[in-house]
């Protein structure tokens, strides 16, 4: 594939995305990619110099056992530029000491990359310039759109990437492949087949030191609003008549534009609540408001919970529930569809007859798919059988597929504009409820399963 870009700037590279998910996952792209030339700066607030700065690529690289002539050259010739980039001046000589054609890349917090876009339309930028964001992509409807506007004026749309790295996921692209590459799901997968759709992301992860980010945003913000819709609208479009990132991205729009929360009822749809004292495993979490940086006033979740439905003739009536939390007591990442009943069984079967369902597990990857059959022994006896494959490892990480299509202007896995916009139309009024304290902010300790009141999804 042709390169077309030359210089990646990782804005933000002294914090913890870029050394524990981007730089990793830049070292395995470069491993892969030997031919490819790519010239690092890394800017940041802290005092770092260029020897730090290689000492961290070694450090990130190593965990992805990164190696090879294209991962050499990066280090030897790395740059690090301390820069305060919400300031004009810093933002200018940045802009000054950018040779080639650029990718900038911001590892920072939300408002500090909409501050820093602000200055990039008064220094300008070099031409060809591609533009990577991180999610979440402004703090609502009205900002998202605001930001869009803003971008606009800097470079065209497909120059853009809004970031979401569940796209580079294997498995949520595995499910373009399993509903229009065979003949067997997608004629089922609708309203008149499916009974209910959950897509689940249980941590065990705690904060994790990241506060300063994390008590701004909780677990609506974090993980639904952006990662758990846009897979949403990957199980919920119709199918695209190319895998071009028009046709993609249409696709897509189209879904999460019919997307409402469940009834038009945010409080009844959405459930919130935040992790206090407890064990995962043998490790001890302090409560989450007593965690370092935490302000317990703004009563940030760190579970959260919400049922949204299609409102189309696909889907119409079909409650898909989104949820997502950290300090939980099992690791669970998974898509599960669940099958509406047999309209009618011969009479003389007997046995077991759960529903059928179709797990697409998120990591470690793979599909279960239970159904019915005649068990052993009694020949009418059901007895439940599950068809199992693992799907193996995607050839990069996650976050190694963002950026091989950022360094290749490829927007196929960014997030259009538009998209952006309806994921926070979607959860705005359900933020709102949560804000006015319509939704009670319930607990869990630290390394259970929730609330002992909310019933286990899939
Ligand atoms: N961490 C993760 O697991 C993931 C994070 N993300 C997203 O990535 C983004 C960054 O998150 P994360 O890395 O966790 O946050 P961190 O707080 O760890 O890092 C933010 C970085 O921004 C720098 N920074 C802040 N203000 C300025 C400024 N004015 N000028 C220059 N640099 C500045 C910080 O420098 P300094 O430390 O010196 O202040 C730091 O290097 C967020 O949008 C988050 O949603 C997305 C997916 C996963
Ligand atoms: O974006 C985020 O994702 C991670 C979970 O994704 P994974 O690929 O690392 O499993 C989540 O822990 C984090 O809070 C969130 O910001």
């Amino acid at each position: 594939m042709a390169q077309s870009i030359d210089t990646l700037v990782i804005v933000g590279v002294t914090g913890d995305l870029s050394s524990r998910l981007l730089l990793p996952a830049l070292g395995q792209l470069l491993t892969r990619e030997k031919k490819r030339r790519l010239r690092l700066i890394g800017v940041g607030a802290e005092d770092w110099d260029d020897a730090k700065l290689s000492q961290i690529l070694k450090t990130s690289f190593e965990t992805s056992s990164a190696k090879g002539a294209a991962v050499t050259d990066l280090v030897k010739h790395a740059t690090y530029m301390r820069a305060d980039v919400t300031d004009l001046d810093d933002v200018q000589r940045v802009i000054d000491g950018i040779t080639g054609t650029p990718a900038i890349y911001f590892a920072l917090p939300p408002a500090i990359t909409a501050a820093c876009c602000a200055l990039l339309e008064k220094t300008g930028l070099p031409d060809g310039t591609v533009l990577a964001l991180e999610k979440p992509f402004g703090t609502d409807e009205k900002s998202a759109h605001a930001l869009n506007e803003q971008l606009a004026r800097l470079v065209p749309e497909n120059r853009i990437f809004r970031v979401d790295h569940f796209l580079g996921k294997s498995t949520v692209l595995n499910v373009l492949g399993l509903r229009f590459a065979n003949r067997v799901f997608e004629p089922l997968w609708n309203r008149e087949h499916i009974e209910k759709i959950d897509i689940v992301f249980d941590e065990q992860l705690g904060l994790e030191g990241r506060a300063r980010y994390y008590d701004h945003a909780g677990a609506m913000v974090d993980m639904i609003q952006s990662h758990l819709l846009q897979t949403l609208a990957f199980v919920t479009m119709e199918p695209p008549a190319s895998l071009d990132e028009d046709d993609l991205r249409t696709a897509k729009a189209a879904a999460l534009r019919a997307t409402r929360v469940f009834g038009g009822d945010p409080a009844a749809s959405s459930r919130r609540a935040r992790y206090t004292a407890g064990k995962i495993g043998r490790r001890s979490l302090p409560a989450y408001k007593d965690e370092d940086g935490v302000d317990p006033s703004r009563h940030t979740e760190t579970l959260a919970e919400l049922t949204v439905e299609v409102r189309n003739w696909r889907w119409s009536g079909v409650p898909m529930t989104l949820r997502s939390g950290k300090a939980l007591a099992d690791k669970r990442s998974e898509i599960v569809i669940t099958f509406r009943d047999a309209p009618e069984i011969p009479t003389g079967f007997h046995g077991k007859r759960p529903a059928n369902v179709l797990r697409l597990g998120l990591g470690p990857d793979r599909m279960d798919l239970s159904v019915n059959v005649n068990g052993p022994g009694d020949p009418l006896a059901l007895d439940p059988a599950v068809f199992t494959s693992e799907f193996g490892e995607g050839q990069l990480l996650a976050y190694g597929e963002v950026l091989s299509g950022v360094l290749d202007a490829d927007p196929l896995l960014s997030i259009r504009g538009d998209a952006a916009e309806e994921c926070w139309r979607i959860v705005d009024s359900v933020l709102k409820a949560w804000k006015d304290d319509v939704v009670p902010l319930q607990s869990y300790p630290a390394g259970s399963k929730g609330p002992a009141t909310w019933a286990p999804l899939g």
